[in-house]
């Protein structure tokens, strides 16, 4: 019999669907310790948890006989999905079930925030009458700035209109028609913050999301401004956060989440304008259901051999597939990411062609490495071939693919265009045999360069002296340029130069690299080659 360890607490009703369903043996260790649970994972083949348990390398290494993972809830931050999926372990979620309750009590802490409720209870256990003290604020005719308009931030949303807030959203995926039968004024980062009276963050934590909310943001808030965290602590640099409040920039927060969990000696604690719960978001009986029950029946499907949604990782490939495919589901990552890194602002569009070989094939694993490439630079949580299609969809990403018979130079090429509020860019790459890939196009520039871990790109004039000038700068950064590509389209018009480099570029030699002479644009781009 197949057996299940559940080690975090988890709803009766989710339970109930693993022991009804008399197919597995379930065993119960509620708050079991990492050195116990090392010793007894290796006999089970699922295992579910909440957020307390650290599914770790370790563990995972340890589990030999471990094929799903389920986690109660939206973020897997607690498990290694990397080394599970190494491991060829699935990891599934249950992203939907706790969406109202995190927004109902993102919406708690506003009201809190601007009555002070928190404060004036504890003021009034410790036997005082203070009532001019706690003078508070409306929300009516206030503007909430809501920064990441996925499903919470969405419905928190609704929650503000029907309270008599405008409300103004910054998120890359957010297109004016949306926002437009939202009711909700669509604008960039600056402007949301800049005319917030509250302000809610609702992204998930990823490169780009971390200290998303730092020094510069906060300068250019309103003064007195009221912000929310109730998403993963790190949207907001906490240090800066405690910078505002001390500058008198921020007048309240509301924090559920922390950089470092548990958060018992935070700074910001001891600040008598914040108010903070101990990451309680999700935490009602019925998100507790909703999300116990939608994973538990995920992990009965998939024992039994069944599809279900919300995986998080592992790409499907018979092996036969995966050999011939696999060049180009690299190659796809590998243009995927070099596009959404060089595209202004979000993407609404993703059309990939295919021609030659990669078109002869089913182009369903190359198409999630590419749209993996794209998201990874968006999406909450680290994106996996198996998950990417559905985020691509849940986002509203429009993926057209298309195939054609080899007609050009190449014996096969991908083509990666993105279309976003900002524009369009377009990468194209090939595998040549024995010399692996090459990136062949960006936008309307010819090159041919391997794609590197780390590169500089930049968009200039085409004039004597900007290639020594780049190389001296980088010299002078101690960075090494492997490898060198200038694509123009005519002698002293507009060209491209792509750099493959040893180490990452500091910002302050970027600087240096943009303030050259004729400099349109400079990235410092990282790929995914390994
Ligand atoms: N406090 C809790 O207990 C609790 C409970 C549930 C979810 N969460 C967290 O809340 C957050 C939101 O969850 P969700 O279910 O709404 O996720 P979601 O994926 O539906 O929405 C996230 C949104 O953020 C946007 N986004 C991504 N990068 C961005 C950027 N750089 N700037 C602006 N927007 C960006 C995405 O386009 C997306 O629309 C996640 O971090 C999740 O882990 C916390
Ligand atoms: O209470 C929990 O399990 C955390 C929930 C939340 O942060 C999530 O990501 O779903």
């Amino acid at each position: 019999m197949l057996k299940i360890l559940v080690t975090d607490p988890i709803s009766e009703q989710g339970l109930q669907e693993l022991y009804s369903s008399g197919e597995f043996e379930i065993i119960e260790k509620i708050g079991i310790s990492p050195a116990d649970l090392l010793q007894t994972i290796g006999d089970f083949d699922a295992l579910l948890v909440r957020s307390q348990t650290k599914v770790t390398k370790e563990v995972i290494d340890a589990g030999k006989r471990l094929r799903v993972i389920g986690r109660a809830g939206v973020g897997v931050d607690n498990i290694d999905v990397r080394a599970a999926t190494k491991a060829g372990i699935l990891v599934i979620n249950a992203p939907d079930g706790n969406t109202i309750t995190t927004a109902e009590f993102t919406f708690s802490m506003m009201l809190a925030l601007a009555r002070h409720i928190p404060q004036a209870h504890a003021s009034l256990h410790e036997g005082k009458w203070e009532r001019t003290r706690f003078t508070g604020v409306e929300l009516r005719g206030k503007t909430l700035g809501i920064v990441g308009f996925g499903r919470i931030g969405t419905e928190v949303a609704k929650r503000a209109q029907a309270f008599g807030m405008q409300v103004i959203a910054y998120d890359p995926f957010l297109t004016s028609a949306r926002a437009e039968k939202m009711g909700v004024q669509v604008a960039t980062l600056e402007e949301t913050i800049q005319v917030a009276d509250f302000i809610t963050v609702h992204t998930p934590l990823t490169k780009e999301t971390r200290h998303l909310i730092s020094d510069r943001e906060f300068s250019v808030m309103k003064r007195g401004v009221k912000i929310l965290n109730c998403a993963r602590g790190g949207i907001i640099d906490e240090a800066a956060l405690l910078r505002a409040l001390e500058e008198g920039i921020v007048a309240g927060a509301a924090l559920d989440v922390y950089e470092e969990e548990p958060a018992i000696a935070n700074p910001l604690l001891s600040y008598a304008q914040v108010i903070a719960t101990p990451h309680l978001g999700a935490s009602t009986v019925e998100a507790q259901v909703n999300v116990a029950v939608d994973v538990a029946g995920g992990l009965v499907k998939i024992l039994r051999g069944e599809s279900y949604p919300h995986t998080v990782n592992l790409p499907a490939l018979t092996p036969e597939t995966r050999k011939k495919v696999e060049p180009f589901v690299q190659l796809g990552e590998i243009l995927g990411s070099m596009a959404a890194q060089t595209i202004r602002g979000g993407v609404q569009q993703v059309q990939i062609r295919y021609e030659g070989e990669p078109a002869q094939q089913p182009a369903d694993a190359m198409t999630r490495s590419i749209l993996k490439g794209v998201l990874s630079h968006f999406y909450r949580e680290e994106v996996h071939l198996i998950s990417a299609t559905l985020i691509a969809e849940e986002m509203g990403v429009e993926v057209i693919e298309t195939k054609q018979p080899r007609h050009g130079t190449y014996a096969n090429l991908i083509e990666v265009r993105l279309s976003g509020d900002q524009g369009t860019v377009a990468v194209a790459g090939t595998v040549v045999p024995g010399h692996g890939m090459r990136i062949v196009q960006i936008d309307q520039y010819s090159v041919d360069i391997a794609p590197s871990e780390a590169m500089v790109l930049t968009w200039h004039r085409d004039q004597p002296g900007v290639i020594g000038h780049v190389g001296g700068i980088l010299g002078e950064a101690g960075v090494n340029i492997a490898s060198m590509q200038v694509g123009r389209q005519e002698a002293g018009g507009q060209a491209i130069m792509m750099l493959g480099v040893d180490r990452e570029v500091d910002e302050a030699h970027l600087k240096k690299i943009r303030d050259t002479i004729g400099m349109d644009r400079v990235l410092y781009v990282e790929l995914p080659t390994s």
